[in-house]
């Protein structure tokens, strides 16, 4: 069997199990990709890696990937088996990202994009959007002028920022900033300690004894999670509840008024009112409050690194090219005028506003470029069919993982002309199928059954935040020198910078800009 399996799969090296399983284990995920560019230059875009007892089946062609992903979408949408680690921080794939092809990730799936993604909720959030951007643009306007010889190191509070929004939209009211720290700090410290639980799954039983202290603290880490989570679940379980019942005593002129008074706009409906009710369909059971806190998690964790890692890396890009921000915010300048003068602390700072960004397609191609040249994510994902099935004359078996490379793609020379440059004109007067349903091009956010939900909410926040950072400010390098912008990567939960953006905030409008 093992020699029939092994001649109808991908190429790929020859591997010792054990052995290249700890060599696979002491590998950055940067290595991996190098490692993996080389056997692709030498096997062709569909690779074989084992590792662990599984074949890793590597894809990094764009046609292969629309074959798999959208022609034959309904085989290749199922996820691998959890490992031991993730079973426990996935609440055994009770969560979307990790559920298996079937009815618990449907409606779980549906839940999200129908209750808080479909565009009529997302616009019911665009005060809390408004809310953390002036948030973000005061903190900037204070830390410019504190540390004007330094430049600003803006990736914490871009991430600051997303948090708060996804926050916001997952528990309902806008919780105090010491409340949103905490449950930051607990969630990143797992994020960022997960790929140290990695050698808890080569072992699972023997492991459990000669990794005990590791698993204690994987234990403890989701044990803190839900010692923040939990009492916010329960408080906006019980608040929901009231407000309920006020409505159900009639007393709805009461709430009405109280409503227009309430400018924190919590009648708006939280991602966790929508999961309480929630019945699993194979279990026929409403979902466990260890569930919840698993859905929560993915939700902030999904929404937040990836859209700060992105539009770190688009601000990055718009510093080290100058014309390119100068080009954009003349754009901006000539849909909205130039953006009021500021004061420290100044509450009634103008924003852009939504609506505005529809008439801003340079601001889309820059948002674009930067998902293409730099996606957060270098891979989709880990996907599974749900049976044997061939592709490109290849087995592709059950127990497989199949990873689909999208940094590679997006750097195509194939496809993409000059691919490791920054240029938002290549998208101008182009239309960009992010889908990947008619063809695939570059996919940031993958393709097909799986695709990312969160995609437009992903890009509305790219646009809102790109075009009011640069109406604000104009944003110069920290350091002189010829090449100041390092756009040298780090793999930590998404591909980050390695060397984090730090500038000069200018802010605007300032009297040499001419406007066109
Ligand atoms: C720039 C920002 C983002 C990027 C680049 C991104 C990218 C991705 C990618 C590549 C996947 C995997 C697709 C696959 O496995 O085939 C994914 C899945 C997912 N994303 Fe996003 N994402 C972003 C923002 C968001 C946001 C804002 C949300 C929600 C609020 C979100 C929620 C999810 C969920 C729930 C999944 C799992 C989908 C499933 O397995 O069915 N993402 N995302």
């Amino acid at each position: 069997l093992f020699t029939s399996e092994k001649k109808n799969l991908p190429p790929g090296p020859r591997t010792v199990p054990v052995i290249s399983n700890l060599l696979w284990l002491r590998k950055s995920s940067s290595e991996m990709e190098t490692v993996l560019k080389n056997l692709r230059d030498k096997y062709g875009p569909i690779i074989t890696l084992r590792i662990w007892s599984r074949p890793a089946i590597f894809v990094a062609s764009h046609k292969v990937a629309h074959q798999a992903l959208v022609q034959n979408g309904a085989v290749f949408s199922d996820r691998p088996k959890a490992l031991p680690t993730s079973k426990i921080i996935n609440s055994d794939q009770h969560n979307i990202n990790s559920a298996a092809y079937g009815p618990t990730w449907r409606i779980l799936r549906r839940n999200l994009t129908s209750e808080i993604l479909h565009p009529s909720r997302v616009k019911s959030y665009s005060g809390a959007r408004l809310w953390v951007l002036g948030i973000l643009i005061n903190r900037l306007v204070v830390e410019s002028t504190s540390t004007s010889s330094t430049g600003v190191r803006v990736v914490d509070h871009f991430q600051y920022a997303m948090f708060c929004l996804l926050v916001v939209m997952c528990f309902g009211d806008r919780l105090q900033e010491k409340q949103i720290k905490e449950i930051e700090t607990v969630n990143r410290q797992m994020l960022l300690s997960f790929s140290r639980f990695n050698v808890l799954n080569f072992w699972p039983s023997l492991g459990k004894i000669v990794f005990r202290n590791r698993w204690k603290e994987l234990f403890q880490m989701q044990q803190n999670l839900e010692n923040v989570l939990i009492p916010l679940i329960r408080s906006r379980i019980e608040l929901v509840k009231q407000r309920q019942q006020q409505l159900d005593n009639d007393h709805h002129e009461q709430v009405e008024a109280d409503e227009d008074k309430d400018v924190d706009n919590s009648d708006t409906v939280a991602y966790i009112d929508t999961l309480v009710d929630l019945e699993l369909p194979d279990e026929k059971r409403k979902l466990n409050e260890g569930e919840i806190v698993s859905l929560c998690r993915e939700f902030l964790n999904a929404g937040t690194d990836t859209t700060s890692t992105a539009l770190q890396w688009i601000m990055a890009n718009l510093v080290k090219y100058p014309a390119i921000q100068s080009k954009l915010y003349h754009e901006i300048v000539g849909v909205v005028g130039p953006s009021p003068s500021k004061q420290l602390g100044d509450d009634s700072l103008g924003l852009i506003k939504e609506e505005d960004l529809q008439t801003m397609p340079y601001l889309k191609a820059v948002v674009l470029e930067g998902l293409r040249r730099h996606p957060p994510g270098h891979f989709v994902l880990p996907h599974s069919v749900t049976k044997d099935v061939e592709l490109e004359g290849y087995l592709v078996p059950k127990d497989a993982t199949v990873n689909f490379m999208v940094a590679e793609m997006g750097w195509d020379p194939k496809v993409w002309d000059d691919p490791m440059d920054f240029k938002p004109d290549r998208f101008r007067g182009e239309e960009v199928d992010l889908t990947g349903s008619r063809e695939i091009k570059m996919m940031p956010f993958g393709a097909g059954r799986r695709i990312c939900p969160g995609a437009s909410l992903a890009l509305l926040h790219l646009e809102l935040f790109v075009a009011n950072l640069i109406w604000h400010f104009e944003w110069m390098p920290a350091t002189e020198g010829d090449d100041p912008i390092d756009l040298s990567e780090k793999q930590e939960f998404t591909v980050v910078m390695k060397n984090p953006l730090q500038a000069h905030l200018i802010p605007r409008p300032t009297p040499s800009i001419a406007l066109p």
